[in-house]
């Protein structure tokens, strides 16, 4: 999906603003603070509903504004267009609009729109906790099997009762129940995600070959318990069931799973310098993009927040080459073309200059 037309209203210090972005790169500069990644911000909400910089709506609503709002015209990779848009309201009223049509979640929103976005945030993915890293799979498998997020939402149900059985003391047997439960799904989620990280390593260690290749990457999965030891998940909960009636919460499961990302047998975070730890972050991203593309024919929006900062001139051009032999459209910002400029007319891009929320083709 590319977006043809874009549409801002509300959102931070951008004045109303409607662009027609290129289909390939998007460069948005301008000076500190004068809005650049709140446009990015607007697009990711367009397929999110959310903001990745604020946990609060509210905030990314314009100062003396009762609400915002963000439309985009998009054509598909099957070549059909669509209109999207989200308004949401100071009072937290929100509405999705996908081709006239009203919906009550934005789970519809992220199925049509693929969104890559790299930023300050995203070295989560190597030095954050293993929720990151979760979310990372999860987006992955989310958009090649649409029959995991059912799994994943009962998953999580069940997990919830028991926790709150847990908590509130009850005797085991009465666990039963939900640890039945929680074993379908729970098995269900583990082996889509094992099945889609079997995939992901060949596209990882492509993605990596053509960077630091002298170095042995390793990445390996963790499914949340001991599979050596216990590979059906059943014996891993009914071994857990003592401590976790000890300390009243569920020790083993899908919910505590992450991938660790080994550099000569050393975790990632450890050894990688900070400009490193952006470029495999990008790579990750891009090798993540590629399944999706070669899998399902489906095409991502990057959305690269600052891409100059931390990369040399050649990292920042190698991100730019790997994501441009993809078919994405990409929106980068810079408080300058940092040397982009000549790449950016070899893949026939835009740029747009911001300037206190006012935005202008280049
Ligand atoms: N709710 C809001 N209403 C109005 N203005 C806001 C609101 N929230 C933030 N701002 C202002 O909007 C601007 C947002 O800047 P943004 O982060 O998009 O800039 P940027 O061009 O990406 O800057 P930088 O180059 O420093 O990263 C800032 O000047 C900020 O003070």
């Amino acid at each position: 999906m590319q977006l043809s037309r874009l549409q801002i209203e509300g959102v931070r210090n951008l004045e109303p603003l409607t662009i027609s972005p290129s289909s390939t790169v998007n460069l948005l500069t301008g000076p500190n603070g004068s809005g650049k990644t709140s446009i990015l911000e607007a697009i990711a909400l367009l397929a999110s509903g959310r903001s990745f910089r604020s946990a609060r709506l509210a905030g990314v609503i314009q100062h003396q504004q009762n609400s915002m709002t963000v439309f985009g015209r998009c054509i598909s990779d099957a070549g059909d267009d669509h209109s999207l848009g989200v308004r949401r309201d100071k009072n937290g009223d929100t509405l999705v609009r996908i081709n006239g049509q009203s919906y009550s979640s934005f789970s519809p929103l992220a199925q049509l729109l693929a969104i890559q976005l790299i930023h300050q945030d995203s070295f989560s993915l190597l030095d954050g906790g293993p929720v990151f890293r979760r979310k990372f799979v999860d987006w992955g498998v989310f958009h090649v099997e649409h029959q995991f997020v059912i799994n994943w939402q009962q998953m999580q149900k069940a997990l919830k009762q028991r926790n709150a059985l847990l908590k509130a003391g009850t005797a085991a047997e009465q666990l039963d129940i939900w640890d039945n439960e929680l074993v379908r799904h729970a098995q269900a989620v583990h082996l889509a995600r094992e099945q889609w990280l079997e995939t992901y390593q060949t596209f990882f260690h492509q993605a990596v070959d053509g960077y630091l290749s002298e170095r042995q990457w390793r990445l390996e999965y963790y499914p949340g318990w001991n599979n050596k030891q216990h590979p059906d998940f059943s014996d891993a909960l009914l071994e857990s069931r003592p401590r976790d009636i000890r300390y009243r919460q569920s020790h083993v499961g899908p919910h505590r799973a992450d991938i660790r990302l080994l550099v000569d047998n050393k975790p990632a975070k450890d050894v990688l310098s900070r400009g490193q730890m952006k470029m495999i972050i990008c790579l990750m991203k891009i090798a993540q993009a590629k399944l999706l593309e070669q899998t399902t024919e489906r095409q991502c929006i990057f959305l690269l927040d600052d891409l100059g900062a931390e990369l040399d001139a050649a990292n920042r051009e190698l991100v730019m080459r790997e994501i441009g032999s993809l078919k994405s459209q990409i929106f980068l910002t810079g408080v300058d073309d940092f040397g982009l400029a000549e790449l950016l007319k070899e893949q026939g891009g835009q740029m747009f200059h911001v300037e206190h929320g006012r935005v202008r083709p280049v």
